[in-house]
């Protein structure tokens, strides 16, 4: 029967591998790779050890593969297996480690041993399992794809460039691939999904996603441990090299000399280098020209706010893979009144479904006014233009279906063009939206609205006067 060893067998047989080790690398080498590895346990023929990193995990698969072969053969036998266990850097976050316990499935070149000397990678000892392997950040979500990416004028582009060069990595002029656009428009999502999508269709090719943040943390952590040459030696390796939010590099001189480096090496041997950032490269300042200039070879393509038809079957997107239906008429409340970015549009979709599920209520426009209106107070942010509408029709004594009517009427006119101003100076709607919630009227005649509060200011000083007025009444 299997068992788990005590403790002293478990570090007679690492200290067995580590003699075999030992004799066969440089001092430096084993003092980087294998000293701070912690033997954890032996569970039948399977020797458990724990490595500080994702990053030393990979390094050493791709690196001591082979020796580490030979060092279990010796130390437990041909049909020893290992299992790394992974402590997950948390950054500054007050977790415990998180410690993966990494599954060793035989590999099927495991009886040919010889395979593991002409490929390490292949007869790679341990894999992760994919699942696992989400949790980390330089590996790829695959919830990310190009499938539940959805297309507008918005993202355009950028969503064909990167559907470009997923298919043909490194063969496009599209290298690099530079992807820029505020908070929450995408640039992950398309970067992971071409990452996901070379993964799943070119077997041999190493794809490594990783942020900028981390890039330079690791940079940052292999100076200290006199690691440097391992660090870039490690990203030279890759076919496809995506790295997220590079304005982060911005000011870092050492880390950009690093990264150009990097980008030069692989850029000559045709492997894809695909970015994202926040904003277009003119306005990255603190970067460095000769990198700046770089990231302009290929192409550079822009993630817009998205329009309302994207943001109408970004909503049916999400509510279809929710596995719930919601009336047409909601969806078109939500678009017209979310337009800032994705995420915050996700956001309301998904605490109106807990709204609903909370309250036990049918979603309709009712629930999402709330919802909306729940969100924007929370959150500190501006007014809603429901708010808005409340507000004028308190003051000028007329209901909110006066002013989405079509009425002429004089009492009617002036508190709905009011109103519509005020939309305009609060909210982010574009004039579309604004005209929608104003009884479907189109952007024009908010325009004709605007337009004629801006003159009437200029000829009564009271149009000035009752506006402060009612902006009290929002502070
Ligand atoms: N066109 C789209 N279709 C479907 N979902 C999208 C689309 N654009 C963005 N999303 C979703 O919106 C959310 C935010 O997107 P993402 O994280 O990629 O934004 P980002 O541009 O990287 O933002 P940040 O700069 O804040 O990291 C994600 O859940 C993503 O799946």
């Amino acid at each position: 029967m299997e068992r788990v060893s005590a403790h002293k067998e478990v570090d007679q047989i690492w200290n067995a591998c580590l003699s075999v080790i030992q004799q066969h690398i440089p001092d430096q080498s084993f003092r980087t790779w294998f000293e701070p590895i912690r033997p954890l346990k032996l569970y039948g023929k399977v020797l458990t050890i724990q490595v500080p990193s994702q990053f030393f995990y990979e390094w050493l698969e791709d690196n001591y593969v082979n020796l580490l072969r030979k060092a279990l053969d010796y130390a437990i036998g041909r049909d020893g297996l290992l299992e790394y266990s992974i402590i997950v850097d948390k950054g500054n976050e007050k977790h415990q480690p998180l410690t993966m316990n990494v599954s060793t499935p035989k590999s099927p070149n495991y009886s040919k041993p010889d395979n593991f000397a002409t490929d390490p990678r292949m007869g790679s000892i341990i894999k992760l399992k994919d699942h696992d392997s989400m949790n980390l950040d330089t590996y790829l979500n695959p919830n990310y794809s190009f499938d539940n990416f959805i297309e507008g004028d918005c993202n355009r582009l950028a969503r064909s460039a990167g559907f470009a060069v997923a298919q043909r990595p490194g063969l496009t002029s599209f290298n690099p691939l530079m992807m820029y656009g505020g908070v929450g428009l995408g640039k992950t999502h398309l970067v992971q999904a071409i990452g996901n999508y070379i993964m799943n269709h070119f077997d041999n090719k190493l794809v490594l996603y990783v942020s900028s943040e981390k890039f330079t943390n690791q940079f940052i952590n292999s100076i200290k441990n006199n690691t440097l040459q391992d660090f870039t030696d490690f990203y030279m390796k890759v076919d496809v090299l995506a790295i997220d939010d590079v304005q982060f590099l911005s000011g870092k001189e050492k880390t950009q000399d690093t990264f150009f480096h990097i980008f030069n090496h692989l850029h000559q041997l045709g492997k894809q280098i695909i970015m994202t950032s926040d904003r277009p490269p003119r306005e990255l300042v603190g970067l460095q020209d000769r990198l700046l200039s770089r990231f302009k070879w290929g192409l550079t393509a822009d993630l817009q706010t998205p329009d309302f038809e994207t943001r109408i079957a970004i909503i049916q997107k999400k509510i279809q893979s929710e596995g719930i239906s919601i009336d047409y008429d909601v969806i078109e409340y939500v678009a017209h009144s979310v337009n800032s970015n994705v995420r915050e549009l996700e956001g309301v979709i998904v605490s109106l479904m807990a709204q609903a599920s909370l309250t036990r209520r049918e979603i309709d426009v009712e629930l999402a006014k709330n919802t909306l209106r729940n969100i924007v107070m929370n959150e500190d942010k501006e007014v809603t233009i429901d708010t808005i509408q409340e507000v004028i029709a308190d003051y000028f004594q007329v209901t909110i279906a006066d002013l989405k009517s079509k009425s002429r009427k004089k009492e009617v006119v002036y508190p709905r063009q009011l109103a519509m101003f005020l939309a305009k100076e609060y909210t982010e709607l574009p004039l579309k939206s604004i005209g929608y919630h104003f009884g479907g009227r189109d952007h024009s005649t908010v325009i004709h609205s605007i337009q004629s509060i801006n003159l009437l200011m200029d000829e009564t000083p009271d149009v000035e006067e009752t506006l402060q007025k009612l902006r009290s009444y929002f502070k």
